[in-house]
This record gives C-alpha cells, structure tokens and sequence, in this order.
C-alpha cells in the first residue's frame, strides 16, 4: 500500500506532524521545569506510546530514564474491554523514583486510572501522566492528568502510534478514519 493510499483512509487530519513535534517541545519544556534537580523516569505504555516517547524524550535537554510497560484493554477492536492486564511489566524499581507515565491518548480513562494506581502501590516519590491527546467526552474513570497535548472530540483516531486493528501506527499525522475503512 503506498502512502497517498493510505492518506486517503483518513477523513480529517487533526494534528500534523509538525503541530505534533511543536507541542511535544512544549510538554517537555514543562516537565524539565517541574523535576529540575529530580531524577527521572519515564514510562511508556506500549504499544501506542512508543513514537512519543522517542519524540518526547529527545525533546528533553537533561537526562531522563525511560522503561515500558505493556497492557492490554482494548484487544483488536475500538471499544475498551473493560479489562486491563499487564502483558510487560516495568524492569525498573520504582520506589523512591519521580516516574512520568507516558501515552499517546487517554480515552475512557480505565488504562491509566488502573496504571496509576498500579504504580502508586510500589512506593514511587511521585507519579503523573503525561497524554498526547485527551477524549474529555469519553472519560468514565476520573484521571488526574498533568501533562496533555491537546483535549480532542470523541472519535476514534489513529496515526502516530494509534491504531485500527494495528494499521495506521506509522502514519506521521493523527487524523480520523474514512467511514469506508471501517465496512
Ligand atoms: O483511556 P482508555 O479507554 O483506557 O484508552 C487508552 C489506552 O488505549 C490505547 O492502548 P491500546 O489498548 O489500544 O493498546 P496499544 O497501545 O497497543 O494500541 C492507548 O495507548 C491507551 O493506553
Ligand atoms: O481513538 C483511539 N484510536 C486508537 N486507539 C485508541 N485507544 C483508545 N482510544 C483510541
């Protein structure tokens, strides 16, 4: 498939590239000031959070620590299951540690409200998230965010690392999917 087939999946691009890479500057900006003379550890939730990561964390002017967790909510489909599992835990002892949990997109908020309190319980100094994108219509969990990249309306969107059944995690920009993709 080549790309200008692909572009085409999508309806509307809602953050490009650039506008991406902007604010990501910006939220690292923001969180070298907050633990400046802290250590810190990132952690990404794979698989999604992977391409913020690597521009999140290039993006910082000091050194950061980073690890990954992988979790499982939402299976192959668009809804969350309802159910999280941890199919990767964290290599990393986090007690005493200032971690930054690090998505793409909080949707219901189930994944990270779980991941919070996950993390909470292994006695780290502290514990905030930082999401690219937000979906406050979705929300059904209460999650305390500290970083977000944009608040977006409710609709599935892929690109940048979000996917629909696993396609689209390359595509630079983030936008929605052309009814037609989904019939
Ligand atoms: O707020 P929620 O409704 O819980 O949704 C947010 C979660 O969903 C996505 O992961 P997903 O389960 O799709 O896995 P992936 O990162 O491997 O695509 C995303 O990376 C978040 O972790
Ligand atoms: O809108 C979305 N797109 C892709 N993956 C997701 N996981 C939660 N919400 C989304």
């Amino acid at each position: 498939m080549d790309s200008a087939h692909v572009e085409n999946d999508l309806v509307n691009v809602l953050f490009t590239e650039a506008q991406i890479q902007q604010r990501l500057q910006e939220m690292a900006q923001e969180i070298e000031r907050d633990y400046e003379g802290e250590e810190l550890l990132i952690v990404g939730i794979l698989r999604g959070a992977v391409m913020v990561m690597a521009d999140l964390a290039r993006s910082f002017s000091r050194h950061i620590e980073m690890d990954w967790m992988a979790v499982s909510s939402y299976g192959s489909g668009t809804k969350s299951s309802g159910v999280v599992r941890i199919l990767k835990d964290l290599d990393t002892d986090i007690s005493g540690r200032h971690v930054v949990i690090v998505d793409e997109i909080i949707d219901t908020g189930l994944t990270l409200s779980w991941l919070t309190s996950n993390l909470t319980s292994r006695n780290p100094a502290s514990v905030q998230i930082a999401t690219l994108l937000r979906k406050p219509e979705a929300l059904q969990m209460p999650v305390d965010v500290k970083y977000v990249g944009w608040d977006i309306p409710n609709e599935f969107v892929v690109g940048y690392g979000l996917d629909y059944r696993e396609k689209y995690r390359n595509l630079r920009d983030i936008g929605t999917l052309a009814p037609h993709v989904y019939s």
